[in-house]
Parts: structure tokens; C-alpha cells; sequence
């Protein structure tokens, strides 16, 4: 799992994302625009407490409306704002596709069949259930029923008795303690990698607590998904990349060796806005997520930069490598694609997903319960942990704690490059060292130029750092 909001040191500028700083120099660190970024997360997530009923789509609506003002927002909502009818998510019959097509004069050589071009548009959701709408619309592949039926029934049996000890992640928002809407555990391979896990791996400032190892099910479905991501990933390559990886993308196959599960009991629990985060999976990540239970929307929204020149520029994507999908010059594609995740399911989170793209699980206002989960739904993350990101091969700040990897995704000056930056600031008692220095990879993505760089190996964050937790 990984973090859905992020808890915000400082507000400073972030012009020293402007190129300024040479790629191997450690340097003063004012706060990064992807806090920035992610302040509408936080921003989202306070009102989420405060408004737990009310879905993300209208918060952000709202939030919009008031300029961002956080208090102002909530002072709306408490005033009893009338629903908006057809806002939120439920698993109802979709009625939108209409309103979201649009005649294209030449087909697209890539589409399967001779269906109307969607568009998704800001302020309004395209819903998508077509695995051949999925793939033409978003980064992502969907394949149903993927699983023979009685396996997935059983390994949704075993992970819902599994999920009874899950436990929100809590973490801390500024002076607040608060809780991520959904619970979840993350399985790794080995009591070996387990161990790594609690004593060396830094989630948001802290080890996880409740790591656990793949059971003999999600070893063998792992399998499984493994060769259908694999086989799902030269086929985007074919399709969709123009026959060529992306660049930074690893051409080795995808070999999962790790997999958070999450579980949402009832219709409100949910996920925030978010991207993965790289540190540990490498620039140009895939994943394979699979559901089994109650249908969800999983929502995704192309992060757009704010720059102006951006949305004027037909190439703004300079160094997302060959293929990138960063297509901003229509300021429409900002708006949200819903895809319908039913039970049995495998997305597959293709390479341009992480860096460009946001997702989130919203609260739905209505679900059809499933005959064995009941309200609840399950989803597994099956992710690559690369040796190459292991924390005792990336940088390391003055402070100890490891760093994380970031990407430039709010300017279009460095738009796409890769930074590496402390995250102490998110360990109790622990202020954030000005570590900051741009990434370096090679073609395939692996980390050029650590060693050189790394200031001070002090003895890996452990457990008894005090934990505070975001959600994964
Ligand atoms: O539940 C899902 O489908 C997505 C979960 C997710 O985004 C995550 O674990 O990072
Ligand atoms: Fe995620």
C-alpha cells in the first residue's frame, strides 16, 4: 500500500526543482512540489474525516470551488449541501458513455472494433467496464475472471479469515493521529524478507508492523499472475509503446515477490487519491492488482501539471522516455475514468500508471453485496521489490533514515525527472534533514551514482523507532 496523504512539513517554494541543483550534489531541500502535489490529499483527507459521508469527488469538487480553502470547504459542507444528483459511486448501470463520445474521423488503428472514441472530461467521470475501453483509455489492462472460479473463492474465503486481524494504518497529520479508511497487511515472501521488512524497509517514516508471509494460496495465485502481468506487459509494449519498453522501464520479467492486501468492509471505506510510491519497486513500476469480492470503482485521473505552458505544449514530456503517455495538451483528460473492478478480476498497473496517473478507491454509495464477502471486498497488490532500491543500495541522508524516491510531476520544467529526498520529518521526533538529489538511472532503470553519494551509513530505522504510519 502506499501512501494516500502525506503529511506536510513546510511550505516553501519548490523553485529548486527548476534544474538548479547538479545531479550528484546533496543540497538544501526546500519542500518539494510533491507536497505540494499532494496537499490536496491532506487537504482531501482532513475533509474526509470530517465529512465521512461525503465522497471524494464532491470534496474535491467543493475544495475546488473554495480555492483550496480547507475551512471554508467545510463550513459549505456542514451547511448541508444539497447532493448532487448522479455524484458518487455506486456499482449502478452506467449512463454516461454517451455524453463521452466523440466521432473521430480516422479509426484508431489501435482499437479492436469500431467503437466511438471517449474522452473523459474534468469535473465529470467516465465510467469503463470493457477491458478493450480500459486498455485504449488508461494505463491499465483489466482481465476477467481471471482466476478459475473456485480458486478464487477460496483464496477470498481464506483472505477475508485473514482480514478479520487487519488493522487501519494510522499515521500522523499534523498534530492529528489519523486513521487510513480501509485495513490491510503486507505479505512478503520469506520469514527472511520479513525480517528485512521490520528492520530495514521505512514506510512514511516508520517499519511495518503487521508483516506476514505469503500463504501457499497467494504463492500459488501469485504464480499465475505473475505470467499473465508479464504476458499483459509485451503486449502494451506491442500496442501501446510503439514496440519499445519505456525508458527507465526494467526489461527484465515482472517477478512479484511482494503483495499488500487490502480490505474494505462496506461501501465507505476507500483510498484516497495517490500514486505508489517507487522507492522500493524502481522507476516505471508495474503492478498486478486482483479483487475478489464486492465490485468497486477504482478511480484514476492523469496528473496534469499546473503549468500553463504545459497544456500549450505538444510535447511537454521530455524525458518520460519513448512511449511515455503523457499526452497533457488537452486539459479535458484531467477528468476521472472509473473502471469497475468485479470480483475475480486482475488490473495490471502498466509502466506510465505511477508516474502520471493518481488512483483511488471512493467511497461508493451504494455496493451489491457478493455472496461469500458479503459488504466486504478484498484486493491484492502483487509488487517487485528491486534489489537495485533495497534501502541498503539507495541513498542514505546525514540523518539515518533512508531517503525516498520521488518524481517531478507538478512544473513542466523537470517534469518526469526522479529525485531522492529525506523523510525523516515523518518520524516522530525527528525534524527532516535537507537531503535532496536528483536520481540517476540507467536505460533500464537501474540507479546510477549511489554510492558515491551516500553520506552516512548509519544503523537501518528499526521498530523501535517509534511507529507513525500512513497508509502504506
Ligand atoms: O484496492 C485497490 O484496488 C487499490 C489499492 C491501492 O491503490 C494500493 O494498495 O496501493
Ligand atoms: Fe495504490
Amino acid at each position: 500500500m502506499d501512501t494516500f496523504v502525506t503529511r506536510q512539513k513546510r511550505k516553501c517554494s519548490d523553485s529548486n526543482l527548476s534544474g538548479a541543483v547538479p545531479a550528484t550534489q546533496v543540497t538544501t531541500q526546500p519542500t518539494t512540489q510533491s507536497s505540494h502535489e499532494e496537499s490536496t490529499d491532506v487537504k482531501l483527507a482532513i475533509l474526509s474525516s470530517l465529512h465521512p459521508t461525503i465522497d471524494q469527488e464532491t470534496l474535491l469538487d467543493i475544495l475546488l470551488a473554495h480555492d483550496g480553502d480547507v475551512e471554508a470547504t467545510s463550513r459549505t459542507l456542514k451547511a448541508r449541501l444539497p447532493r448532487k444528483p448522479g455524484m458518487g459511486s455506486t456499482v449502478a448501470a452506467q449512463s454516461s458513455l454517451r455524453s463521452f463520445a466523440v466521432s473521430s474521423a480516422s479509426p484508431d488503428p489501435l482499437s479492436q472494433s469500431k467503437r466511438p472514441k471517449l474522452l473523459s472530461r474534468k469535473g465529470a467521470t467516465l465510467h469503463l467496464y470493457d477491458p478493450v475501453d480500459i486498455s485504449e483509455h488508461t494505463p491499465c489492462t483489466i482481465i476477467h475472471n481471471f482466476l478459475p472460479a473456485e480458486e478464487a473463492n477460496s483464496l477470498l474465503e481464506e483472505l477475508l479469515e485473514e482480514s478479520k486481524s487487519f488493522e487501519k494504518i494510522t499515521f500522523k497529520l499534523f498534530d492529528n493521529v489519523v486513521s487510513s479508511p480501509h485495513t490491510s497487511s503486507f505479505y512478503v515472501g520469506s520469514y527472511e524478507e520479513l525480517q528485512e521488512q521490520k528492520h530495514e524497509y521505512v514506510y512514511n517514516g516508520s517499519a511495518l508492523t503487521d508483516v506476514r508471509t505469503l500463504t501457499p494460496q497467494l504463492e500459488r495465485v501469485k504464480a499465475r499472475v505473475q505470467e499473465a502481468v508479464n504476458r499483459e506487459i509485451q503486449e502494451r509494449i506491442q500496442t501501446r509503446y510503439g514496440g519499445k519498453k519505456l525508458k527507465y522501464q526494467s526489461p527484465k520479467p515482472w517477478t512479484p515477490n511482494a503483495a499488500f492486501v487490502n480490505c474494505y468492509n462496506g461501501p465507505q471505506e476507500s483510498v484516497g487519491w495517490h500514486s505508489d510510491h517507487l522507492t522500493y519497486l524502481g522507476p516505471r513500476a508495474v503492478i498486478g492488482s486482483l479483487s475478489l469480492g464486492v465490485t468497486r470503482e477504482f478511480r484514476v485521473r492523469r496528473i496534469v501539471p499546473q503549468d500553463d505552458a504545459v497544456a500549450n505544449d505538444p510535447n511537454p514530456s521530455g524525458n518520460s522516455g519513448n512511449g511515455g503517455s503523457n499526452n497533457n495538451t488537452n486539459p479535458d483528460l484531467a477528468g476521472q475514468i472509473a473502471i469497475h473492478l468485479p470480483h475475480n478480476s486482475l488490473l495490471v498497473m502498466h509502466a506510465d500508471m505511477q508516474e502520471e496517473w493518481k488512483h483511488s478507491v471512493s467511497p461508493a454509495q451504494a455496493i451489491d453485496p457478493h455472496p461469500v464477502a458479503g459488504n466486504r471486498r478484498i484486493n491484492i497488490t502483487y509488487r517487485h521489490y528491486r534489489d537495485g532500491f533495497h534501502p541498503r543500495n539507495t541513498p542514505r541522508c546525514p540523518c539515518g533514515v533512508p531517503v525516498i524516491l520521488r518524481v517531478v510531476t507538478k512544473k513542466r520544467e523537470n517534469w518526469g525527472r526522479y529525485f531522492w529526498m529525506c523523510h525523516a520529518g515523518n518520524v516522530p521526533g525527528k525534524e527532516a534533514c535537507e537531503y535532496f538529489r536528483w536520481a540517476e538511472f540507467d536505460q533500464d532503470g537501474e540507479p546510477l551514482g549511489v554510492k558515491q553519494d551516500s553520506v552516512k551509513r548509519e544503523g537501518p530505522a528499526r521498530e523501535d523507532s517509534k511507529p507513525e504510519k500512513e497508509a502504506g
